[in-house]
């Protein structure tokens, strides 16, 4: 009973509350503070040092999109690589792709895999597909044991450059992903917010368009529980065949995605991909320039 509040040196000066039912859990790993919250009217929160990383009500919309915005991009994705996403959400959406035959998923931190299991059963679904591979560890270490061309999509499901993942917004890491690509294998990033980080995207653009020789494109939806409102994803392909982000050649349809055991889309459809890349012009300056 009370608020939580959403306080971080990230976005100063603001804080986005929601009003909290019931403390379901409170630990520490090895990483960092793991809450979970009974809300009023978001269902239950997942809270990583004090960050709010996914809400019941919500998280089909960033869930849907990181993962379709590339998936949806390219043929016939095979191989498919997600570091972070410890909640298995994007597992959940990837095992929509029946083409995907191999998913391999590496999470530095082990509790939040099993809070998720334990907290948040419709999102953790997604480690029930026989595809998926857990892997516990550092992304950055698991990309250097992988063989070159390896993927035909990695999808980079991180928290903020704050904490674990600080290193995942860094060149070093956008230099791995590359080498782990085939040739027009694309990469999906989660890319904060262009009211709160134009700064941060500036740079992220910057090392991509540097790393990456097909194509850069940001695009951006709703998240109501992420500071701002909104979140950003940059999509990235390799130097080979092309690949245009911006029109889904790969569409997966609100019916045939969902089966008796699989819920339908909520969020995602092909025109929502398509929307997500136009920008407001003050963005459009920062990233078309890069
Ligand atoms: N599978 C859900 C993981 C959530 N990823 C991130 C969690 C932190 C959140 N902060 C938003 C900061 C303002 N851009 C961004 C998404």
């Amino acid at each position: 009973p009370g608020w939580f509040s959403e306080i971080s040196p990230m976005w100063p000066g603001e804080a986005h509350s929601l009003k909290v039912e019931k403390i379901l859990f409170q630990g520490k790993s090895d990483y960092q503070n793991v809450m979970v919250f009974q809300s009023s009217t978001y269902g239950k929160v997942l809270v990583l040092d004090g960050v709010i990383q996914l809400t019941e009500r919500d998280e089909c919309a960033y869930q849907e999109m990181i993962t379709h915005l590339p998936l949806c991009s390219i043929p016939s994705p095979k191989k498919v690589l997600v570091i972070g996403g410890g909640d298995g959400g994007v597992l959940r959406e990837v095992a929509r792709h029946s083409s995907v035959e191999q998913i391999d998923i590496c999470e530095i931190d082990k509790m939040v895999v099993d809070v998720s299991k334990q907290f948040f059963p419709d999102v953790a679904m997604g480690y029930e597909d026989p595809r998926v591979v857990l892997h516990i560890g550092d992304g950055v270490a698991f990309l250097k044991a992988v063989p070159e061309g390896t993927y035909d999509a990695i999808i980079v499901d991180s928290s903020d450059p704050i904490g674990p993942a600080q290193e995942l917004f860094e060149k070093p890491f956008f230099e791995l992903v590359g080498k782990a690509l085939r040739p027009g294998g694309v990469v999906c990033t989660q890319a904060e917010s262009i009211w709160l980080h134009m700064h941060i995207i500036e740079d992220i653009v910057a090392n991509c368009r540097q790393i990456f020789k097909g194509s850069v494109n940001y695009a951006w939806t709703t998240v109501p529980t992420y500071p701002s409102g909104v979140i950003g994803f940059m999509l990235c392909s390799t130097e080979g065949p092309p690949v245009d982000f911006k029109h889904p050649i790969n569409p997966i349809d609100v019916d045939d995605s969902h089966s008796e055991t699989r819920k339908p889309l909520k969020f995602y459809n092909s025109e929502i991909h398509t929307a997500a890349f136009c920008l407001p012009s003050f963005a459009k300056k920062v990233i078309d320039s890069k």
